[in-house]
């Protein structure tokens, strides 16, 4: 089939390697010229696990095009997914206006009949506004699907491969087997249901894991004051298989482009519509009291943070990923310079996405070891494996005391480390290995 893809973030693009690889002609929409220029070099913008291969299959293959215009690129044209950002605004609310451009644009443009499938994550209620404000008012028939999507950033290529399901929200069975016939290659459970119930799952997804992982955290929270270890404690709740063992890693709480932004637009949905969400509402302040947390350990370890050198050991909202959109690290590098902490922090692949974003006295090196030079304390704060795995005996030779290890993601070995006489602090864990 041929289809157009409008956005080339995350998810448009990996939907668009994705869908070549399954032998779609796909045609991606980019409106960002320095990033449209970077594709159609062959250059990808992002860096993801396996989509490499995939984009150079798909361009060397003639299945895989880059435009900056929908209007040369729609005769011919089955389907167009819409992939374009929804961010936050201030008050929490869900910013569409990137969505009303594209389906205004495609409102007025279309020649021919077709189908528009939403991939963005919008609130509930917005694809019957936009059928009734935009596609209804086309020359030609526009048929509407929503079709969220549920891929994780770092397991992204796997994620779409192998979907735990495929929704797709529709008025017209007809249309919504049409759409699945785009993913026939993936084996997974297809799920049909009306548009605005489709919209919902994709908030009540992201929700229920942030609530996963606030959960975990109040109770690892606890652990401290009772002497518990939230490892132990959380490793076996999660063998019930009514809970499951996943997002129950305590430590710096949740970031990332979505959940931070669908649960807080889910708070605003629910507001809006008179109803207060509060477990949701709690959800969110236990993850953004993780972060400053984290500071509050360094103070009780270290005291004044002053002229203190403290070294944050990844700056990616979590590891397999080159994004730093609300990642923890930042928001408590800030914290640390306001208390006049001389920083230094290092990321395997995210320096230069997080450089424009951090105080300009914060030192970076992508050599971890340089960062530790002098450093009283560090804070694990994203757990990529090359940085749990360093040489913890050289770095005890590079730190000064008290060699304070304030483990953000809980995954050093606290043994190890305090054997190798380190003052280690993680969070929900006894001080005493
Ligand atoms: N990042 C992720 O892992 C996931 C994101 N989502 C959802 O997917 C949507 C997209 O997310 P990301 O890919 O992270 O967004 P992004 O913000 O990284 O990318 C959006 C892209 O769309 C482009 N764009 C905007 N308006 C355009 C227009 N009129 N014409 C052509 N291009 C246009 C922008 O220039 C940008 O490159 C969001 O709603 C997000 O919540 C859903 C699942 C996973
Ligand atoms: O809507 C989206 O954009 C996506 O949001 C998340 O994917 P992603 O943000 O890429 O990453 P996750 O692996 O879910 O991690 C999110 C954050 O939670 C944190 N986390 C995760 C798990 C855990 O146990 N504890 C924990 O603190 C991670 O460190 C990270 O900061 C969801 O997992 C995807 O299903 C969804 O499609």
């Amino acid at each position: 089939m041929e289809l157009v893809i409008i956005g080339s973030g995350y998810v448009g693009l990996v939907a668009a390697c994705c869908l070549a690889h399954s032998g779609h002609k796909v045609i991606t929409v980019e409106k960002n010229i320095g990033k449209l220029e970077k594709l159609q070099r062959g250059v990808l913008p992002i860096y993801e696990e396996g989509l490499e291969e995939l984009f150079r299959q798909g361009v060397n293959s003639s299945r895989l095009f880059f435009s900056e215009d929908l209007r040369d690129v729609l005769p011919g044209v089955d389907f167009i997914m819409i992939a374009v950002g929804t961010p936050s605004l201030a008050d929490g609310r869900v910013d569409l206006a990137q969505v009303y451009e594209v389906a205004q644009t495609i409102s007025e443009t279309a020649d021919h009949p077709l189908v528009v499938v939403m991939k963005s994550t919008v609130p509930p209620g917005t694809g019957k506004y936009l059928i009734e404000r935009f596609f209804s008012k086309a020359c030609v028939p526009i048929r509407y699907v929503s079709n969220p999507e549920f891929l994780r950033e770092g397991k992204a290529v796997w994620d779409w491969y192998h979907p735990d399901r495929i929704v797709v929200g529709s008025d017209d069975p007809v249309t919504a087997e049409e759409v699945l016939e785009l993913y026939s290659d993936i084996d997974a459970p297809k799920v049909t249901m009306d548009v605005t119930s489709a919209e919902m799952v994709k908030y009540a997804s992201n929700a229920f894991l942030a609530t996963k992982i606030s959960f975990i955290n109040e109770v690892a929270n606890l652990c401290e004051l009772v002497g518990a270890d939230i490892k132990l404690v959380a490793s076996a709740v999660g063998m019930d298989k009514r809970i499951g063992p996943h997002f129950l890693q305590a430590g710096l709480g949740y970031g990332g482009s979505c959940f931070p932004k669908d649960t807080k637009g889910l708070d605003y949905i629910s507001s809006f519509n008179g109803y207060s969400f509060n477990l949701l509402k709690a959800v969110i302040e236990v993850n953004s009291k993780q972060r400053i947390l984290a500071v509050r350990k360094l103070h009780k370890e270290i005291g004044n943070l002053a002229g203190k050198k403290i070294a944050v050991l990844g700056l990616a909202f979590k590891p397999g990923t080159d994004d730093v959109r609300e990642a923890p690290a930042l928001d408590i590098i800030k914290y640390l310079v306001d208390e006049g902490a001389a920083v230094a922090a290092t990321d395997p692949l995210a320096l230069k996405n997080a450089y424009p974003l951090l105080p300009s006295c914060v030192k970076l090196s992508a050599d971890p070891y340089e960062v530790l030079v002098g450093a009283q304390a560090f804070l694990l704060a994203t757990e990529w494996p090359q940085l749990v795995n360093l040489d913890w005996e050289r770095v005890k030779r590079l730190m000064r005391e008290p060699f304070l290890v304030v483990d953000g993601r809980n995954a050093l070995d606290a043994r190890r480390l305090v054997g190798l006489g380190y003052r280690y602090c993680g969070f929900g864990r006894p001080g005493n290995f």
